[in-house]
């Protein structure tokens, strides 16, 4: 399996079986031990099987070395889950036990408690009252009591809790990855756009990371002394002569740049690629004498300064960044980077949190036109069906540069459904057909008057997707938009006049979001969804995800703005039911109780 290009561990998952600690004749806590260590085990399993890093390796879980029934026995396991690098626990019991004796006190962890729903012995009781003693301390704790009653002998997990602790698995192993990690920034603010604003605070407080800031001129500096690697850089052209397709220029003819200018642009742009790709994880593999380049910057996410001054001046970073988003590169299947154009750092962070979800490439794009299906009907003749149709209208999603190529839908499952995998199942054919689906078109010369390479394709198949945005807002701190929906398949066309519309030389993805119709709902229309956007960028994932990033945005304590996840997917901590029945405005009034998961 690929190495982890991180320096840092991956969270590991402690298992917590408690227990009723009463001995003696009638064997209270001996007639329990099995029950109680075979739920821990159960869970173990549930979650090494199902739950990946991002590197594509199972989840790590451990198990207490004994059932706890005393304190001292919690603290034994608190300091083997130390030993093993524990971020994330759970607690499980099938009876009655001494909540604030034996609960995880760890104010670093992320917790969670199964209370098993049997009537032989009060696990029920157990999992409310240290519910309580959670909110009690200030340590909010995820609660997962299953619908329906077992059989105490029963050691298989319920459906509803298996979705539960699989959510909470994801969600927390996501939190825990970005912990100790850096945001690289390359460039400064572009263009004026607000999401290009580091807030260093914001990141270190929140996510638990750092940020490591490189001028653009580094790129140069590498390019000009040779500090990247040569022989990768054979490997990279070989691979691009097979797989990058030329498109048409659209420029006019008289400002075209000669062949030998367009290869000279080629050769800068794979450099381009090679270097930022060393300054996120580093490369042992640079010439000697550049250790200090060759241990990178540890990060897990990153941004470039994608317009102005850099792009009037050399050829654009379009390449490298679409590129590094997609699941593959040269080198075959890897796990994707996350790096935003125009260095929306927020809008990198929305990817960042998906891509943690998920383990698969992530789009960027302008949230930027909404049709009507009117409009679409007034410019093409064409009536819109279907979802599209259903939820009044779609939204135009194009950007230069970061969206992942593997949004152009030509991955296939093995019904030959097309979709966006998860990085380590995307096969030779997967990059092949999104090669060849994938066109690079000569910059617009008048955005990027140095020059460069745009990716263009059309997202022409409809997918399941999850756009969203983090914002900063001032006296409030962070907030998160969710919109789950549909890419839209629209005859060519129809996708051919609106795209010819725009910048026809830049990835294009129609959005139709899941809506309610509702007077007043941000939900009401498509129109209503872009109209209610916090900013002119989306991050966009394959699936509906977007119970996965509430319980994440809880565990962060991010509250969450707007959403259409369906209330009984809602999985936050037990501590929410107390600030109110209003789900929305409690997780505003939580978020702001508990404040930054890593407060200073
Ligand atoms: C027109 C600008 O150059 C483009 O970069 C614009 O469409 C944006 O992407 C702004 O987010
Ligand atoms: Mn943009």
């Amino acid at each position: 399996m690929v190495k982890n290009r991180y320096l840092g561990s991956y969270p590991v998952i402690g298992i917590r079986p408690t227990i009723d600690g009463r001995r003696g004749a009638l064997k209270v806590r001996e007639s329990l031990e099995d029950q109680t260590m075979n739920m821990a085990r159960s869970a173990a399993r549930l979650f090494e099987e199902n739950l990946r890093y991002s590197n594509g390796e199972p989840v790590k879980v451990v198990i207490a070395d004994t059932t706890i029934g005393r304190v001292a026995e919690a603290a034994a396991c608190e300091e083997k889950f130390r030993r093993e690098g524990v971020a994330v626990t759970l607690t499980v019991t099938p009876c009655w036990c001494y909540g604030s004796e034996t609960m995880d006190m760890d104010r670093n962890t992320i917790k969670a408690v199964w209370g098993f729903n049997g009537t032989e012995r009060p696990g029920a009781v157990y999992l409310a009252s240290v519910l309580a003693t959670h909110a009690q301390k200030g340590l909010p704790v995820f609660g997962i009591y299953g619908h329906e009653v077992q059989e105490a002998d029963d050691t298989s997990i319920p459906e509803d809790v298996k979705e539960k602790l699989l959510r909470f698995g994801r969600a927390a192993v996501a939190a825990a990855t970005m912990r100790g990690k850096s945001y690289l920034q390359i460039g400064a603010i572009t263009m004026g756009i607000g999401g290009s604003i580091i807030d260093s605070k914001f990141i270190e407080e929140y996510l638990g990371m750092r940020v490591e800031s490189v001028d653009e001129v580094e790129i140069i500096r590498r390019m000009t002394l040779g500090i990247y690697d040569r022989k990768e850089l054979e490997r990279l052209k070989s691979w691009s002569e097979e797989n990058v397709r030329e498109g048409f220029d659209k420029n006019p003819p008289e400002l075209q740049k000669t062949r030998d200018q367009k290869d000279q642009d080629w050769e800068f742009t794979l450099k381009m690629y090679l270097i930022i790709k060393d300054l996120l994880n580093g490369n042992p593999n640079l010439p000697s004498g550049c250790e200090e380049e060759a241990v990178g910057h540890n990060a897990i996410a990153g941004g470039f300064q994608g317009q102005r001054q850099w792009t009037d001046f050399y050829p654009n970073c379009d390449f490298p960044e679409a590129m590094l988003n997609t699941s593959f590169d040269h080198n075959g299947a890897r796990e994707p980077y996350v790096f935003a154009t125009e260095n929306d750092v927020l809008n990198g962070l929305g990817m960042l949190f998906m891509k943690l979800l998920t383990n698969r490439a992530q789009m960027f794009a302008d949230v930027r036109t909404f049709w009507s299906p009117e409009a679409v009907k007034r410019c093409t003749g064409y009536d819109v069906e279907g979802a599209a149709k259903e939820n009044g209208g779609f939204i135009h999603l194009i950007n230069s540069g970061a969206c992942c190529l593997d949004a152009n839908g030509q991955a296939r499952d093995e019904n030959g459904t097309r979709l966006m995998k998860p990085w380590y199942d995307v096969t030779v054919a997967d990059q092949k057909a999104i090669m060849e689906n994938t066109t690079w078109n000569y910059a617009d010369l008048g955005y990027f008057r140095g020059g460069g390479y745009s990716s263009r394709f059309v997202t022409d198949c409809e997918m399941p997707a999850t756009m969203i945005r983090l914002n900063l807002v001032d006296g409030l701190g962070p907030m998160l938009q969710i919109a789950e929906g549909w890419t839209v398949n629209l005859p060519d066309e129809v996708t051919d006049i609106l795209w010819k519309r725009t910048d026809y030389t830049w990835p294009c993805t129609w959005f139709t979001p899941r809506c309610d119709g509702k007077e007043g709902s941000p939900f009401r229309s498509a129109y209503d969804v872009m109209n209610c956007w916090g900013a002119n960028h989306g991050a966009i994932s394959y699936g509906h995800i977007g119970a996965d990033l509430i319980t994440l945005c809880s565990m962060l304590r991010i509250p969450v703005a707007m959403h259409n996840v369906p209330v009984a997917d809602i999985f936050r901590p037990a501590a929410w039911n107390a600030f109110g029945m209003d789900k929305e405005g409690a997780d505003y009034r939580a978020c702001a109780t508990y404040g930054p998961f890593y407060k200073k």
